[in-house]
């Protein structure tokens, strides 16, 4: 045989549009197309057995999908550089065929290793860019022409066969049975009733999205009910790279060339600018890999701790305040909820309890089933006010929950003790005569007054007026886009 061809999926489990996939195809075959879970970065991290469940579900699409093109996935429960090692002395010199991967310090780590592992033995690993990330770009202006120019290319065509290494020739330390996977050790909750992994599902995910559900899309955004439809649900898909986003991007602007309703056309582009959200804060992690672990702005560190207690009842959806814990217990029910809610449970750990965010942040981590890097540290400094922004918006869940749910539909389906208390005190049920006789918990603390402290200590330790006047609120509200992006991410 000559040089063996691997092809390493990561966060890349699909078919379509899988340039590594091509590549090793072009330079030789058979390949040996492998998904290695190493313990190392599972065991104790924020990754749960909720996404080694969507994984799976994904690997177990992928073998079909191989299996009709006369080809096997192999998997594998053990540190890559012993994989790698294993394949040497069983087939000699392989290069490596790779999408890139931006991720946590462990990730980081492992990617390193496997380098210098490959380097040590004078083998080739050819890593090809996805979703428009790419090392090196340090300016917004170039990072937007190239994302721009990466998302017109052409798509990589689905190989009609994929001819993979013979299973009686594979050392045992790979298998082709996704389900040995199960043995990995891993913490979390599974999710009861959320999405599933694979790229047919991500396919027809886009696919209604973009025909049906996108017309509410911006208007439904916060909304804690309607968001769950009207919203894309592309997030785990991608996450996980069940879809490509070049693809996303491609079906999108298809969408938007062919229909005719400006109604629609502007929800549509929303959906495009959060795909460049999305790419934008994964390159951020790239060039600034300590947002992962570390404050970008150190100067909140020393006044927030964390109070065990109280933590715990954050994230058990105890709290005793109605949207919070409304929010919570989707989560854990479903691994998903809208940014609105992800925001403002951050906000409340953050500055209404006072906890410093790298707890919250790993915890929820574990919660979403889109769980990005590069996308929820970002997201999480820039809503706990870490980064080097001197202004920050500190959340009321009550008055959310007031505006978003007035009626109390959304915190009644996940709360049953609040079924029969009337709608005026739905957000705040302490307030109603019959509170003492429900099975809900009092509020944890009074949520005015905290947030009035919270805003205190963020002006004295920024030394900076944070609070916005109305004005300047409402013009930032219209102007959202803007705002996510008014941070120079590239300045590190
Ligand atoms: C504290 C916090 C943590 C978050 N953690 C994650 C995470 O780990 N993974 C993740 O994918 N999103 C994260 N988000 C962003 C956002 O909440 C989710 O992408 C969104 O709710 C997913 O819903 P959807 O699939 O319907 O995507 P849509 O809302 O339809 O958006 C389409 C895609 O755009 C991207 N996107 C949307 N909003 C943002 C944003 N604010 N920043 C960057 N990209 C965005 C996502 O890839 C998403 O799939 C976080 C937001 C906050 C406030």
């Amino acid at each position: 045989m000559d040089v063996l061809q691997v092809v390493w999926f990561r966060r890349d489990i699909r078919l379509h549009d899988h340039q590594p996939l091509v590549e090793a195809l072009r330079f030789g075959e058979p390949i040996l197309p492998i998904y290695i879970a190493d313990p190392s970065l599972w065991k104790d991290s924020e990754l749960s057995v909720r996404h080694l469940q969507f994984i799976m579900e994904g690997l177990t699409e992928l073998q079909e999908s191989f299996q009709k093109r006369r080809g096997t996935v192999y998997v594998s429960i053990q540190e890559m550089e012993d994989v790698l090692e294993t394949i040497y002395e069983a087939f000699g010199e392989f290069t490596i065929h790779t999408h890139e991967e931006s991720g946590t310090p462990l990730m980081n780590e492992r990617n390193m290793r496997v380098h210098k592992w490959m380097e040590s033995q004078g083998l080739q690993m050819k890593e090809y860019q996805q979703d428009g990330v790419q090392k090196g770009i340090d300016n917004s202006r170039a990072f937007k022409k190239e994302w721009n120019v990466y998302m017109d290319g052409q798509l990589f065509e689905i190989p009609e066969y994929v001819p993979t290494v013979d299973e009686d020739e594979v050392p045992s330390i790979l298998s082709s049975t996704i389900e040995k996977m199960n043995r990995l050790s891993v913490g979390g909750m599974r999710i009861k009733y959320g999405q599933q992994g694979g790229e047919s599902l991500a396919l027809e995910s886009l696919e209604t999205f973009l025909s049906e559900r996108s017309k509410r899309y911006k208007d439904d955004m916060a909304d804690p009910i309607a968001s769950s439809t009207s919203g894309s649900r592309i997030s785990p898909y991608l996450a996980w790279g069940n879809i490509s986003m070049r693809y996303i991007v491609q079906q999108t602007n298809e969408q938007l060339f062919s229909i005719e309703d400006e109604e629609h056309d502007n929800q549509l582009k929303a959906f495009l600018s959060r795909l460049f959200w999305h790419s934008t804060y994964k390159q951020w992690l790239v060039g600034n890999p300590s947002i992962a672990y570390e404050s970008i702005d150190t100067a909140l560190d020393d006044v927030r701790k964390i109070d065990i207690e109280v933590y715990q009842k954050w994230c058990d959806g105890e709290t005793g305040i109605p949207m919070i814990d409304a929010a919570m217990r989707l989560l854990l029910k479903t691994g998903w909820i809208n940014n609105q809610l992800r925001a403002m449970l951050i906000s409340f750990a953050c500055h209404t309890l006072g906890m410093e965010w790298r707890r919250p942040a790993d915890y929820l981590a574990g919660l979403f089933l889109d769980y990005v890097p590069g996308i929820h540290y970002s997201q999480t400094q820039l809503t706990a006010g870490t980064t080097e922004s001197k202004s920050v918006k500190v959340l009321n869940p009550i008055k959310l929950g007031k505006n978003l749910d007035p009626e109390g539909t959304f915190v009644r389906r996940h709360i049953p003790a609040l079924k029969h208390v009337p709608n005026k005190y739905v957000h705040e049920p302490w307030k109603f005569h019959g509170f003492v006789h429900m099975d809900y918990g009092e509020p944890v603390l009074d949520v005015k007054e905290a947030n009035r402290r919270a805003k205190e200590i963020f002006s004295s330790v920024k030394g900076t007026n944070h609070v916005q006047t109305k004005r300047a609120q409402k013009k930032r509200n219209a102007n959202n886009e803007a705002e996510q992006l008014s941070l120079n991410l590239f300045d590190s």
